[in-house]
């Protein structure tokens, strides 16, 4: 997917009039196969700057757009649909529904979504998507009978099962340990290699380490901060 923001700003204004502007004036463009990593101090705006990019909060001013097609010119139902197709959510809280099984879980964004799927090939989908992310024995399990780390996991087979374009992460790995903050980098740069455009909002070195680009978010500002690498090597060397 290619994305470009140009001049976006965003504002807030609470009950009293008082606004905030987590984001002025900026531009940022990803194509296919980047993975960006947007860190900055806590409420400066990183999830503002995820929600405008995923399409669920429209900018207050500024472009966003999205496969050579400006968003402002969609209806929110067209918009439902291009966030349904085309973009995968890796949110902070790893909301699971406590009713149902992993595999359930997972396969919920196809059954509630407006793609029509194949029943057979999306089991299969989820099968090699709980396989890869370790958690195929775990498929019968409800989310309480999972460590944080696991439902995490859960979250991100979730966000992936409608094959995304753009996915969007916000501390994929807080809180996680060296193993699943591992798997997790590596995972979200196998994306990338498939051409997946990856954006995560966190300061795990882990996941700066493995960035095409490093921004930094403060007082409305987005800058960034190396150029890019190797990520490969610097996985290597993080390993
Ligand atoms: N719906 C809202 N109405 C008013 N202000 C809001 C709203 N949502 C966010 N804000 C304010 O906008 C600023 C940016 O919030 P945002 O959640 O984007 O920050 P963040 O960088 O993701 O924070 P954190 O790292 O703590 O998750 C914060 O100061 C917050 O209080």
């Amino acid at each position: 997917m290619q994305l470009k923001l140009s001049k976006v700003s965003h504002q807030y204004a609470n009950k009293f009039g008082e606004v905030i502007i987590p984001l002025q004036d900026v531009d940022l463009s990803i194509d296919r196969g980047e993975v960006l990593t947007i860190i900055g101090p806590s409420g400066c705006g990183k999830s503002t700057l995820l929600f405008i990019l995923g399409c669920l909060l429209k900018p207050t001013q500024g472009e966003v757009v999205i496969d050579s097609i400006p968003t402002y010119r969609l209806v929110e139902d067209e918009l439902a649909e291009l966030r349904s197709r085309k973009i995968g959510f890796i949110l902070q809280q790893s909301v699971l529904l406590p009713t149902l099984t992993v595999r359930e879980n997972v396969l919920l964004p196809l059954w509630i979504g407006p793609k029509p799927f194949n029943k057979k090939s999306a089991e299969q989908k989820v099968t090699s998507l709980l396989e890869e992310s370790g958690l195929l024995e775990r498929a019968k399990f409800l989310p309480h009978q999972l460590s944080g780390g696991q439902r995490r996991r859960v979250a991100i087979v979730r966000a992936l099962v409608h094959d995304p374009e753009l996915i969007l992460a916000d501390e994929p790995t807080a809180e996680l340990d060296d193993v699943n903050r591992s798997l997790i980098s590596t995972w979200l740069l196998e994306l990338a290699d498939k051409g997946k455009s990856v954006v995560i909002a966190t300061h795990d070195p882990f996941l700066t380490g493995v960035a095409s680009r490093v921004y930094t978010l403060n007082k409305g500002l987005l800058h960034l901060k190396a150029k890019p690498g190797k990520s490969h090597e610097a996985l290597e060397v993080l390993a």
